[in-house]
């Protein structure tokens, strides 16, 4: 349920959110709300409808339908606000392969009216000795330390994490992993998309799952497990317990359109 008094207003509040393209329903039925200080988890199988929803909650993407609330505003009737409260990580890919590291961070902050400072950015990423590189030069996990300071670079309250360590190595997953928990000791909420278990088990307070578009779980990894092993006692970890529930999603789905 979404907690709406103001003495506990939750940071993001999502609640019947739909989306469509044309005829394709990418999100149908998706409610979650994200407390100040947390990391949530935002997990589902691929084409389930999770960017799409990170979409409308940033406010690149207008809603069909639904109420979402960040910071107590509506994204796309109060985006010129939310943008600089906000921090979408984007995809790297998009630079120029020219761009040096710490141009890019200025270029971004010029955006923003009261942006990080870069010099202490490029240390909380640890970037600071490959601030001159350019983008092409840098490795997969510098890449993605580079795209979240760029994240963070108009200094939001809210950071939205999408694929966080995707292609990334045992190391550069867990340096990652210690930079979202430095982002949060920094007073940041982190919304974080996911397809890792293990990422959301050591990262995330709470978790939404998002499948064929609509939430079939929202709770404590504690709880997703809890919930999974009342069905099969056997499932004792948190990879098994969402698969599980997926899996048991799907059946119900197919077994209602057969
Ligand atoms: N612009 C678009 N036009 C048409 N269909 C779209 C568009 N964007 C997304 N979709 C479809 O909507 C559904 C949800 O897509 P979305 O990208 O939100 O899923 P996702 O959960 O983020 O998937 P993944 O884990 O693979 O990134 C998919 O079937 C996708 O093909």
């Amino acid at each position: 349920m979404i907690r709406t008094t103001p003495s506990h207003q939750p940071v993001i509040a999502v609640r019947g959110l739909r989306k469509a393209f044309g005829p394709k329903v990418a999100v149908a039925d998706v409610s979650f709300a994200v407390d100040a200080g947390e990391i949530f988890g935002l997990l589902g199988p691929n084409g389930a409808g999770k960017t799409t929803t990170v979409e409308c909650i940033s406010g690149m993407l207008e809603s069909d339908d639904g109420g979402i609330s960040v910071l107590g505003r509506h994204p796309s009737q109060e985006g010129t606000v939310l943008r600089s409260l906000v921090g979408y990580q984007m995809q790297t890919s998009a630079l120029p392969s020219t761009l040096r590291v710490e141009e890019a961070l200025r270029v971004f902050a010029s955006f923003y009216p009261k942006p990080a400072a870069v010099p202490e950015l490029l240390d909380t990423v640890g970037l600071t000795h490959r601030r001159k590189a350019a983008f092409s030069a840098l490795s997969g996990g510098e890449r993605q330390r580079l795209s979240i300071a760029l994240a963070l670079i108009g200094n939001p309250r809210v950071a939205i994490l999408d694929e966080l360590t995707t292609g990334l190595d045992p190391q550069g997953r867990r340096d990652v992993w210690a930079l979202v928990e430095r982002i949060r000791a920094s007073g940041i909420t982190v919304l974080l998309v996911s397809h890792f278990l293990d990422e959301v088990e050591r990262l995330c307070d709470r978790l939404a799952i998002i499948a064929d578009g609509r939430t079939i779980f929202d709770g404590t990894p504690e709880h997703l497990i809890a919930r999974a092993a009342e069905a099969n006692p056997e499932i004792d970890n948190l990879e098994d317990a969402y698969l599980a529930l997926v899996d048991a999603n799907q059946t119900h789905y197919e077994g209602a359109s057969a």
